[in-house]
């Protein structure tokens, strides 16, 4: 547990209570049959949604293998599907994220990868700092010579309410070390996951 996790400050039945506030200020009565179980449901939600908060994804990349420690070109782990929740509404941002590193000499299990998205996708986010964290994180704990994170995904509180643009995604990238500085690790890495790197 982390200095982020505040939960054990409130009480489930203060959570619940909560909930029932939001939906009679939606105009419903919290006392009607359909919605009796509806606060404890929502509790358990956010329990998954923010279970980020119990983790500390560094811990995903200590264990390293030895056997591939001569290895030092690039490895990418695309498509890493996650959902997140932006921290100005509490909407979904539902997205994929692609992450690359250049290892020196400590290579992890892949999957730890994904873990390490999931990690800072399941607390309250912006985009920005979700790459911006996923990438940091990489590069303290495994100190490769680089690292590259994409991130695309859509926002739930620009498609379903406010300005509501259906279709539109957003489009953020961290790249540190030889992904910044080496203009033809950066377009190994975007041609890697689809994305036409420039020639600068
Ligand atoms: N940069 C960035 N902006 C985000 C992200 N998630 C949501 N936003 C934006 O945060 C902004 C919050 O703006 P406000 O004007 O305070 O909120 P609002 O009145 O609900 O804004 P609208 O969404 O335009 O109705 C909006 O423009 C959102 O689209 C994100 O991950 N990164
Ligand atoms: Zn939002």
């Amino acid at each position: 547990m982390n200095e982020e996790h505040h939960s054990q400050e409130v009480s489930q039945q203060q959570a619940e209570d909560a909930v029932r506030t939001l939906l009679r200020w939606a105009g419903d009565d919290p006392t009607r049959e359909g919605l009796l179980d509806t606060p404890k449901r929502v509790a358990r939600a956010y329990r998954d949604w923010f279970s980020g908060y119990e983790s500390d994804p560094a811990e995903f990349l200590r264990r390293t293998f030895e056997e591939v420690a001569g290895y030092d070109q690039m490895v990418v782990l695309r498509d890493i599907q996650f959902e997140s929740h932006c921290e100005h509404h509490l909407a979904p941002i539902i997205g994929r994220a692609h992450v690359g590193y250049m290892p020196t000499n400590r290579v992890v299990g892949i999957s730890k990868l994904a873990r390490v998205v999931d990690g800072f996708a399941r607390r309250l986010q912006v985009q920005e700092k979700l790459t911006a964290q996923i990438a940091h994180c990489i590069q303290e704990t495994l100190q490769p010579s680089g690292v590259a994170v994409v991130i695309d995904a859509s926002h739930q509180c620009m498609t379903t309410r406010g300005v509501h643009k259906r279709g539109v995604s957003m489009v953020t990238s961290q790249m540190l070390g030889s992904f910044r500085d080496d203009v033809r690790t950066r377009n190994e890495f975007l041609q890697f996951i689809g994305i036409h790197g420039s020639a600068r």
